[in-house]
C-alpha cells in the first residue's frame, strides 16, 4: 500500500503569487465537470471559494439523483464531491494535477438535502506529487464531520488531456472562443 502521507524531505506546497484572494469562488473549470459544471444536470454543482494558503471550501447540497441508499448520499458521489474539492487545489498552485490515488473514511451517513461543507488543504509536495487531505462536515463548518479522505495528485502536462481525452470533446474544448474558457477547461491557468 502506497503511503499518502508526506515523505521526510517534502516542501510545503506554495500558493501561487496571482493565486485567487482568499474567499474568491473559483468556480467551474468545466462546464461538464461531472463535480463542478453547469452543464451536468445530476452533477455535484460544487461551488469552491479559495482559502488561505494552499486551501479551498466547498459547498455540495446532496440531491435525490446522487442516493445510494433510501435518503442517503451514495458514498462513491461523496467521494467525488472529496476529489473535485482536493483537485481544486491545484488551481491555487498553479500547476495541472490527476488525482492518482484517493482513500475516503465514511465517518457518519450523509441524508438527501444535507448541504455538505467541504475543507481541503494540501499537505506537502514532493517531485510531482502533491499531497492532499479533506473533510466534509453537516450542515456547516463546524457540523460533525461525515467523509475524511486523503490523496495523492501527481502533475502532468497539457497533453495528459490532449492525447487522452476523446476528441469530440477536446476539439470542442479547444474552438471555445473564450480564451479563459478554453485553458481552464485543461485546468491551465489563464
Ligand atoms: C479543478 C480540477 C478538478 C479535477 C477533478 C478531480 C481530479 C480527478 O479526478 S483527475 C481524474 C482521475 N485521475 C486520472 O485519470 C489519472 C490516471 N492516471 C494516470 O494518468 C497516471 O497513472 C498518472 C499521470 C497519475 C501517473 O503516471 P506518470 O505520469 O507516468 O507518473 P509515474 O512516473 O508513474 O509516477 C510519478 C510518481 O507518482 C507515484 N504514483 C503514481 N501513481 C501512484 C498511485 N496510484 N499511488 C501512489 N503513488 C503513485 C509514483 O510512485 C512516482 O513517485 P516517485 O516520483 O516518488 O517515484
Amino acid at each position: 500500500m502506497r503511503s499518502l502521507t508526506p515523505p521526510p524531505g517534502a516542501a510545503a506546497a506554495d500558493r501561487h503569487p496571482d493565486a485567487p484572494a482568499p474567499g474568491t469562488l473559483l468556480g467551474s473549470h468545466y462546464r461538464h465537470c461531472f463535480g463542478c459544471g453547469s452543464g451536468q444536470p445530476h452533477g455535484l454543482h460544487l461551488e469552491t471559494r479559495a482559502g488561505e494558503g494552499v486551501s479551498v471550501t466547498a459547498e455540495f447540497t446532496v440531491r435525490p439523483v446522487h442516493q445510494g441508499a433510501p435518503g442517503l448520499a451514495h458514498g462513491g458521489v461523496l467521494t467525488t464531491a472529496l476529489d473535485e474539492t482536493m483537485g481544486s487545489l491545484g488551481w491555487l498552485m498553479h500547476v495541472i494535477a490527476v488525482t492518482g490515488r484517493l482513500e475516503t473514511d465514511f465517518v457518519r451517513p450523509v441524508p438527501v438535502d444535507t448541504v455538505l461543507h467541504l475543507s481541503a488543504r494540501a499537505t506537502g509536495v514532493h517531485g510531482r506529487k502533491i499531497f492532499t487531505s479533506a473533510e466534509g462536515r453537516i450542515g456547516g463548518s463546524g457540523g460533525p464531520v461525515a467523509v475524511r479522505a486523503e490523496a495523492l495528485f501527481i502533475q502532468v502536462k497539457v497533453e495528459h488531456f490532449t492525447d487522452n481525452g476523446r476528441d469530440e470533446e477536446i476539439q470542442a474544448a479547444m474552438a471555445d472562443p473564450d480564451q479563459v474558457r478554453r485553458a481552464r477547461a485543461f485546468e491551465v491557468n489563464p
